[in-house]
């Protein structure tokens, strides 16, 4: 051919300026650009030769070198690929791709926050212009006959094509990287690139360096393989051993068949969690994972993984990395991925997504919606066939994954529903109940739909609410739980940061139940019946008693109330209306716990205490303001905690108290 100038042709300004101050503040995505456009070369490389149009050398193998020159400061990305001609240069290249970057730099070029767009697909072979002065494409077409071509461009708008010397068909992009992007042209940080985004790419990637001595390494001669390259055969005659000496295998970057493309029948536990390890350099085991793995209404795989949390420390985000076609698009990609889900650690896979559009404009899309919906069946479904068939295992990885299920169902109602029978309770004794099995326990009955004749739901009396009692501090309130056990009665553990909200939506749903706080009330089987005769007498003793205890601790307000307790142990406990339990909690969720919103908490006196009784009968003594304050501090502490100061006084008059033992 004969060589060739020509001009990229834009309408008004240079783009190259705009490519190279590119706000991507990730530079190095020309690598998952030279290389995908590597791979979809190999691939319809492939495809020619199934329908016939091309037969494929016998030896072939697809692959892809990337060879890092420090002295030149060069990048070369090789790939053995369909190759183009001249014409198609100049078609493809100079054509197309040039106005489908400028079109792409257009789009996005006032976007200046990453966040407004997803994946980067789009501007192509001209990324390779935000890090490189100058790139040349040396090309060999599969087409019989061709000629292989040269084409250069120093990232202007000029460009030349002239006859090349690429021998093999293929395609090697070089580029001469600017000062600004050195650090490109080192082989550590190209291969921490590489590794970012090409890890998956399903053909082969080879990193060398330009000039780099050969390496060898020494193998058991029953290990060679055809393609070694032997220097060397030694022999320990003494050992019986025979061992060679052969070039340094390469080693691919890419692992081309990662675990999601597989069928889950072909993959051993072992291979999941070696995966895990692997992607999420995570040591700590993961519970357990789904393998989705769906062609129809959309493509999709992945792995998605549960892992080990410490709720207290670890922080609960997750990471979901999403591939095109084992491409590395980005982490959590909120759109794609249902918010109570980005605890999970995994990957998806799904070359059916529309990734060169901003994320405002994937928030409404009806796929990417779909898929949201798919992902999130699919881990219902998981969790409650485990709950189902499996749940000894399910029981054990419970206390671990609660917080995420109840997130997840307080989210998502379609989630909720099918999680129904696969939310569990813990009771006092360690056994776990699902919702019915508690109901029935306590004697009633798990009523769904309470729609009246008019259609509307019917308000359920209390009376005809089964209560299910809670603790959401078991030390805290252990003496509650204390007499709860003394009246064999149960009760539930609820203690995550999110029970309060989720039991409330349980509410909400199932009509018939409710749920109180172990300390909401006192139960009629927790205090003694007073009778006609004595009531009087006990009205008078509660009324001074009042008295007594506002003055001591100096709250007129106090809500007291005084009652025959039949655990004799017990002096003095505070309980706290179930109602203003949940506001308070609320208010704290929102900031708003300053704010006083009333519904007191009511210490409950037992007038069969020593203590109690006491305090009746020498009103006047001076131990009587010790001992109320005390009695009222010790009710506060198993309900809640202390402000610093009133823990400061606490502690000053428990001692005193302790000093008179000593006299
Ligand atoms: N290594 C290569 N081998 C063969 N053809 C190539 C190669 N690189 C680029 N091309 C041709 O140039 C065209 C333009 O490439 P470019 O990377 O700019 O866009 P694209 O790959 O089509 O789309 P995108 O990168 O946005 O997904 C490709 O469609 C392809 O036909």
């Amino acid at each position: 051919m004969s060589a060739k100038k020509g001009s990229l042709k834009i309408s008004s300004e240079n783009i190259f300026p705009i490519i190279k101050k590119w706000v991507y503040s990730d530079h190095d995505i020309f690598v998952r650009e030279l290389i995908s456009n590597g791979t979809d070369a190999i691939t319809k490389l492939k495809k020619l030769d199934m329908m016939g149009e091309y037969s494929l050398p016998e030896d072939y193998k697809a692959r892809i070198d990337v060879e890092v020159n420090t002295e030149e400061k060069s990048l070369k990305f090789t790939d053995n690929g369909l190759g183009m001609t001249a014409d198609e240069v100049e078609e493809f290249i100079t054509q197309i791709a040039f106005s489908g970057a400028t079109q792409f730099l257009e789009k996005y070029k006032d976007k200046t926050t990453e966040d407004d767009m997803i994946g980067h697909f789009g501007l192509g072979f001209y990324s390779a212009f935000m890090v490189a002065d100058e790139v040349q494409i040396d090309s060999l077409s599969y087409k019989e006959g061709a000629t292989s071509v040269h084409w250069v461009s120093d990232g202007g708008t000029e460009y030349e094509m002239s006859e090349g010397n690429k021998e093999g068909v293929g395609t090697t992009i070089t580029l001469f990287i600017n000062d600004d992007s050195l650090e490109f042209a080192n082989e550590y940080r190209i291969r921490e690139v590489i590794q970012k985004y090409c890890d998956f790419m399903p053909v082969e990637i080879f990193l060398t360096k330009a000039g780099a001595e050969t390496e060898y390494e020494t193998i058991d001669k029953d290990q060679l393989l055809d393609s070694d390259e032997v220097v060397e055969e030694i022999k320990d005659e003494e050992k019986g051993e025979e061992k060679v000496k052969i070039v340094k295998r390469e080693v691919s970057l890419s692992d081309t068949t990662p675990l999601w493309t597989k069928h889950p029948n072909e993959c051993s536990e072992e291979d999941y969690r070696e995966f895990y390890r692997k992607v999420f350099l995570d040591y700590k085991e993961p519970l357990f994972w789904i393998h989705l793995n769906m062609d129809y209404p959309f493509n999709l795989k992945g792995i998605l993984y549960f892992p080990r949390v410490n709720t207290e420390y670890d922080n609960l985000e997750g990471v979901i990395k999403l591939y095109n076609n084992q491409v590395f698009i980005a982490d959590n990609i909120k759109e794609v991925i249902p918010e109570y889900l980005m605890v999970l650690k995994g990957v998806i896979d799904c070359p059916d997504l529309p990734l060169n559009v901003s994320r405002s404009a994937l928030q409404n899309d009806g796929f990417v919606n779909k898929i949201a919906e798919y992902i999130s069946k699919k881990v219902a479904d998981k969790l409650a066939g485990m709950a189902k068939t499996k749940r000894d295992e399910y029981e054990k990885y419970w206390d671990n994954i609660n917080p995420f299920i109840k997130f997840g169902c307080l989210k998502d109602e379609k989630f909720a529903d099918k999680m129904k029978s696969a939310i569990l309770f813990k009771n006092l004794e360690d056994k776990y109940l699902t919702l019915e099995e508690c109901v029935e326990a306590n004697g009633g009955k798990v009523v769904e739909e309470t729609k009246g004749e008019d259609g509307e739901n019917e308000v359920v009396e209390d009376e005809l609410k089964t209560t299910i009692y809670y603790v959401s501090d078991v030390q805290q309130q252990s003496q509650y739980v204390k007499m709860f056990k003394n009246q064999g009665k149960d009760a539930v553990i609820l203690d995550a940061n999110i029970d309060s909200a989720f039991i409330t939506l349980l509410e909400q749903k199932y009509k018939t139940v409710r749920f109180q706080r172990i300390d909401a009330g006192l139960t009629d089987d927790a205090k003694e019946e007073i009778g006609e005769e004595e009531k009087e007498a006990f009205d008078k003793l509660s009324a001074s008693l009042m008295e007594v205890f506002r003055k001591a601790v100096d709250n007129d307000k106090l809500d007291i109330k005084v009652e025959k307790l039949k655990d004799a142990d017990v002096a003095s406990m505070m309980v706290l209306a179930e109602e203003s339990r949940r506001m308070q909690d609320m208010m704290k969720a929102y900031g708003m716990d300053q704010m006083d919103m009333g519904g007191q908490e009511t210490l409950i006196l037992n007038a069969n205490h020593p203590l109690v009784k006491f305090v009746v009968e020498h009103k006047r003594s001076k131990s009587v303001p010790v001992i109320c304050k005390q009695l009222y501090d010790l009710a506060m502490l198993s309900h809640k905690r202390l402000s610093p100061e009133e823990m400061t006084d606490f502690v000053k008059r428990s001692n005193e108290i302790m000093l008179l033992l000593t006299k």
